[in-house]
């Protein structure tokens, strides 16, 4: 991850804790390693960000299984919200770029990283973010969400 870490730190405002995450979506494959960093350049647009991401899993070498759609893979980077100048969130119904990601708000994995960047925080058409880890299922999902201090992507600072 030495690359990817080189290329974020100029942008990189704060990283989550790392946490373990049991599988969502497909059950038949290992717990993932999830976190969250928030990231911020004024001169970036939405679909910059996801081509950062994407050149990022292209040098790690991200390797998955094509024909699961949500099986295992060594890396995915997704971009979840993004908000423009005027901090207002863009939105999008693109396959290619869908602003917020259409499935965050049903993903432990996701929410539960953000929580600790921002626990205040909102995804945008769904609320806040406790409200949503407080409601089901995604309450269950979070129970079973281990914190790994014993591992770390990136201090910010
Ligand atoms: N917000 C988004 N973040 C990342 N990729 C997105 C987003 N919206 C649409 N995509 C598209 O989804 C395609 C598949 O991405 P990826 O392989 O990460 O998905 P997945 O892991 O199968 O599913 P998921 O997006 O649910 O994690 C990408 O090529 C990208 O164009
Ligand atoms: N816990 C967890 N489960 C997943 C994850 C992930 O990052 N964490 N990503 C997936 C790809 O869409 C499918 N399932």
């Amino acid at each position: 991850m030495t690359a990817a870490i080189a290329e974020l730190t100029p942008v990189l405002e704060s990283v989550s804790k790392v946490y373990e995450t049991p599988p969502w979506g497909d059950p038949d494959q290992p717990s993932y390693l999830n976190a969250i960093a928030l990231v911020k350049d004024e001169t970036a647009t939405a679909r910059d960000w996801l081509d950062r991401a994407q050149a990022i899993e292209t040098e790690e070498g991200r390797v998955r299984d094509p024909n699961r759609q949500f099986g295992p893979r060594t890396l995915d980077i997704d971009v979840i919200v993004v908000f423009d100048a005027e901090g207002q969130p863009v939105l999008s119904d693109d396959p290619v770029l869908t602003l917020p990601h259409p499935r965050a708000h049903l993903r432990a994995f996701v929410l539960r990283p953000w929580a600790d960047l921002d626990p205040d925080g909102e995804l945008p058409g769904h609320g806040r973010i406790d409200d949503l880890l407080r409601g089901e299922p995604l309450a269950s999902d979070v129970a079973a969400v281990r914190a790994r201090p014993d591992l770390r992507i990136q201090s910010a600072g």
